[in-house]
């Protein structure tokens, strides 16, 4: 939600897809079933510009170039802008065909605590640097042209998802549907 509300306000973005995964490509564990995961992400998020989407279910794909792909197909009059923490970005250049993501939308980089330095240190950072918007004009990532990619400096919230599932008493384990 904080990912989400920040992205919108900082690249004034008209709305955002949760995309909420069938399965991680990089995490080995399987997630819980997705209809719950659905319906317990409508749950927390009820804002009329947040669309909580099961479209990776719909297109079979799993790693995120393979989705955008399937998006500007099935949306090509949509300018889409792929928005992740700063986590995310420090491994990015693990992610299959990562250079494709970049060179097809702009990408929105939200702050994290203790991933600042390393996704600004990343690989995929330093190889895209020139194409890097200053977090002054923030506002024109989502008109802009692939490869461009943002980092904002929002308020930071030190939570993780494994840290929420702790504090509800679910350690992990796949729940029955
Ligand atoms: N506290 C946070 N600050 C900034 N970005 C975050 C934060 N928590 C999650 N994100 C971002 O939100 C997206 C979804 O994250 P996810 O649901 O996997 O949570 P996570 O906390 O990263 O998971 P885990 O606990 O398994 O590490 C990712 O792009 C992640 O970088
Ligand atoms: O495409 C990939 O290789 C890839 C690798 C890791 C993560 N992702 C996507 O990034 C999003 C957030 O992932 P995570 O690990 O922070 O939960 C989610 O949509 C994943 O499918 C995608």
């Amino acid at each position: 939600m904080h990912v989400s509300l920040e992205a919108m306000k900082a690249f004034g973005l008209d709305r955002v897809w949760w995309l909420v995964s069938p399965g991680n490509p990089l995490k080995a564990r399987g997630p819980a079933p997705l209809k719950r995961r659905i319906m317990a992400a409508r749950e927390v998020m009820q804002h009329p510009k947040v669309e909580v989407t099961d479209i990776e279910a719909l297109t079979g794909t799993r790693a995120t170039a393979d989705t955008l792909a399937a998006l500007q197909k099935l949306y090509p009059q949509v300018r889409f802008v792929w928005l992740m923490g700063a986590d995310n970005l420090a491994q990015f250049h693990r992610w299959k065909d990562w250079r494709l993501i970049m060179d097809s939308v702009p990408v929105g980089v939200v702050a994290r605590p203790g991933d600042r330095i390393s996704a600004r240190m990343s690989p995929a950072a330093q190889i895209y640097a020139r194409y890097r918007i200053d977090g002054q004009a923030r506002h024109l990532l989502g008109r802009a042209q692939a490869p461009a990619w943002c980092f904002v400096n929002v308020p930071m919230v030190d939570v993780s998802s494994t840290e929420i599932r702790t504090r509800g008493g679910w350690d992990g384990e796949v729940l029955p549907e």
